[in-house]
């Protein structure tokens, strides 16, 4: 069946993974302090600092320990949802005050724009929240590539190396799963993508093979109808 929609993960797929560990997530480390002691008592805020405490187990912790935590999970690029959604919320401010711009590679940004005009929709899936997913999009040093997007998929939909989150995604995007193609530089990502049906693309930007699937360098390389 041919590809009709294409999935694309984004650090070390369509962004360098440099911009996420050396930009976005010192950024956030930063900022994000100051962010939650000034908007704790936000009720999109005071959402996330409550799954971060029944998370870890200290239903009572206050302001000061739940950021002590987030920082240790911005240290170990934990994927917490609460933790990604309070990201996403300080990388906004970034952004908005220009001291941000989205890095996606200019091999990616061509043939997502192809891809587009060909007539597939295109569709994100990071462990980044889909506010954050936006931003890097929307912000990008190419200008805003949001109009490409038909939809945006975080861990809401569950964790990036299992299958059902790839057959959650599937249903929502509504057509079959092996018409949708899903582009990682991760293997278990891959594997857990092909697991539910899907058609899959490596990214190895460095070069190499992720074992058992197509591998490109470059989204130069990929061509979604003669796979
Ligand atoms: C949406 S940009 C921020 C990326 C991020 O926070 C992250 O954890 C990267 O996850 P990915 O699934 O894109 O590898
Ligand atoms: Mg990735």
């Amino acid at each position: 069946m041919p590809i009709k929609a294409i999935l694309t993960d984004i650090e070390g797929t369509t962004s360098a993974v440099s911009f996420v560990f050396d930009v976005l997530f010192p950024y956030a480390a930063k900022h994000l302090p100051d962010f939650i002691r000034e908007n704790a008592g936000r009720a999109d805020v005071a959402e996330q600092l409550a799954a971060v405490r029944h998370d870890c187990g200290e239903p009572q912790a206050d302001v000061e320990r739940v950021i002590e935590i987030l920082l240790a999970w911005i240290g170990e690029d934990r994927k917490a949802p609460p933790l990604k959604a309070l990201q996403g919320m300080v990388w906004e401010q970034g952004y908005q005050a220009g001291q941000l711009k989205g890095h996606v590679y200019p091999d990616a940004v061509e043939a997502l724009k192809r891809w587009h005009q060909e007539g597939y929709q295109l569709f994100v899936y990071s462990s980044g929240s889909i506010q954050a997913q936006k931003l890097i999009f929307g912000c990008s040093d190419a200008g805003d590539l949001s109009p490409l997007f038909s939809g945006y998929f975080d861990t809401t939909s569950g964790p990036k190396r299992e299958a059902q989150s790839y057959e959650r995604i599937t249903q929502a995007i509504g057509v079959e799963a092996s018409q949708i193609l899903f582009l990682s530089d991760v293997v278990q990502e891959l594997d857990a993508a092909r697991a539910a049906g899907m058609a899959t693309c490596g990214l190895a930007r460095e070069g190499g093979e992720l074992a058992g699937h197509v591998t490109v360098d470059s989204f130069a390389r990929i061509n979604p109808s003669a796979l």
